[in-house]
């Protein structure tokens, strides 16, 4: 039997176990094997890495130069990107994912986000007024951003580099500290990044990984702790109200980016090949553990049919596998459980009257696979707009189509949702691309595509779906503090 890896905590720079020595298994959902485990941390640990890291802001890292800071940030890019293949198999290990789409998404974007938020920095602004006073002498007013301070940092387990570093590039490249605390699903690449970070030359402190669960655990230990700024979290909508309660004592700031339940619309006069291509990926991709994911496609009735087939068509060519299998385009969900959750909806597709177009159930798989937690990508039909299949975040391979016969009619059906996180429009008719998008209650809409990022560009969720937005300057207004300065003349 092959000895398990183990997963340390990374507090002040360093390595550490658990001083309880408890510890969890981590799985491998392509093949269902325990290949690792991972140290949990109590609340010493997270007293621990709270504790390195004000220290480290205190320390050298708090009184350097913005050009100093900005070159270590891009030093950790180029690290990641110069342990692009220690970074891919960690992650697709942890997720069981496609090694096409890790190494075209997942690692490249771990090095871009520190890349892009350095950017950032290096080129921001302030602003200054001048200001008219009774006497007659007047004042200037102008604006100071500081960093907010130690940031917790919770993570889930779709997209574990890209997701992280999306908050720790951020978070840094603005002068804060961090405390990450990956899902207890994908604790691998959080921990590789402590070598980057220590390789860089970024001062011990400055970035600590705590692993565990949410409740009772490190999760909620470290969200909890007061010495701890600020709060950014991306993952379930519930989870979200529980680090927003506790967010309340002290009164820090959250970053939220939560569930969706995304519609796409396909209008009859759409490109049906751009349709059906973008629709593949937007339902399937990731194996649908997506919070950008489609999960509702509303189709024009002229082309529904064909849509349908068409869509019906693609699914049965994707290849279902493991990482490194050729071909394969359609991974693994991420755990025992995970698949238990979405083949409930499966199930209960069929008692809410669904017809299955394509898939409802788990795939034959063989080998070392054989275990693995594959499930068919599946399309349903007949479904009623308040079948719960239609309303509740699924967050598999699965996607209901649902005829529509008028603009009005499918906008209104587009925002009854909880959510509102994305949506995307399939349409020639750019007049109609521009009139539907502005009216859908959503954080980010694609036309004619999905998943097309600009990381300048605001990111985040209306409703339920999350709370501010990050990316570019807008990551400013959470990971920074803003100060006003009047100086009367
Ligand atoms: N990006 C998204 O929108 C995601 C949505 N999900 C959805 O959430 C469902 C549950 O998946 P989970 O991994 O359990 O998501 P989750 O939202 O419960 O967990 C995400 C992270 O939060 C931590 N956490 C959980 N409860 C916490 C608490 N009370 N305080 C502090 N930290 C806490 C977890 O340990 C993990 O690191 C999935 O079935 C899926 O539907 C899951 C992952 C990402
Ligand atoms: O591109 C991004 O920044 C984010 C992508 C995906 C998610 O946020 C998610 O699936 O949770």
């Amino acid at each position: 039997m092959t000895e398990l890896r183990e997963f340390l905590h990374f507090i002040d720079g360093a390595y550490r176990p658990s001083a309880s020595g408890k510890t969890f298994p981590v799985v491998a959902p392509a093949t269902g094997e325990t290949y690792a485990v991972a140290h949990e941390a109590g609340e010493t640990e997270v007293d621990a890495a709270v504790s390195a890291a004000r220290s480290a802001l205190n320390g050298r890292w708090g009184v350097l130069s913005v050009a100093d800071r900005i070159d270590l940030v891009i030093s950790v890019a180029d690290e990641i990107t110069a342990r692009f293949d220690d970074f891919l198999e960690a992650e697709i290990t942890d997720t069981g994912k496609p090694r096409s789409l890790a190494s075209h998404i997942d690692i490249p974007r771990g090095a871009a986000n520190f890349r892009m938020f350095a950017d950032t920095i290096r080129t921001i602004s302030g602003e200054s007024f001048e200001t008219a006073t009774p006497d007659g002498a007047g004042a200037i007013n102008y604006s100071l951003r500081k960093p907010r301070g130690v940031i917790a940092v919770i993570c889930p387990w779709n997209f574990p580099l890209l997701l992280m570093t999306w908050k720790v590039g951020p978070a840094l490249a603005c002068g804060n500290t961090v405390v990450v605390k990956p899902s207890e699903e994908t604790p691998a690449t959080a921990t590789l990044l402590g070598e980057v970070m220590n390789k860089a030359g970024v001062p011990k402190g400055v970035y600590n990984v705590v692993h565990g669960f949410g409740p009772g655990s490190a999760g909620e230990f470290l969200t909890s702790h007061p010495g701890v700024d600020g709060i950014t979290f991306t993952g379930e909508t519930r989870t979200g109200e529980a680090i927003m309660k506790a967010a309340g004592t002290g009164v820090r700031p959250v970053s939220l980016e939560l569930g969706g339940k995304n519609p796409a619309i396909v209008f009859a006069d759409a490109d049906l090949d751009k349709a059906v291509e973008g629709t593949m990926r937007s339902v399937f991709a990731n194996c649908g553990q997506v919070c950008l994911g489609t999960e509702r496609v509303y189709v024009e009735r002229p082309v529904f049919d064909e849509f349908a087939a068409r869509l019906k068509a693609g699914v049965e060519k994707l290849k279902l596998g493991g990482p490194s299998a050729k071909g394969v385009s359609l991974g693994p969900l991420i755990s025992a459980e995970h698949r238990e959750k979405v083949l409930s909806y499966y199930k209960l597709a069929a008692e809410e009257g669904a017809t299955v177009v394509t898939g409802g159930g788990m795939p034959a798989m063989s080998g070392a696979e054989k275990n693995g937690f594959f499930i068919e990508p599946t399309i349903w039909t007949g479904l009623a707009d308040d079948s719960r299949v239609v309303v509740e975040e699924i967050f598999g391979p699965c996607c209901a189509l649902l005829p529509f016969d008028e603009e009005d009619e499918v906008i209104a059906r587009a925002n009854n949702t909880y959510y509102g996180l994305a949506a995307s429009l399939w349409t020639d008719n750019l007049s109609r691309a521009h009139r539907v998008a502005r009216q859908l209650d959503v954080g980010i809409c694609w036309v004619n595509s999905w998943f097309l990022r600009d990381l300048r560009t605001p990111f985040g969720g209306a409703k339920a779906s999350g709370v501010g937005r990050e990316g570019g300057v807008h990551s400013l207004e959470f990971y920074t503090e803003l100060e006003n300065i009047c100086v009367k003349f």
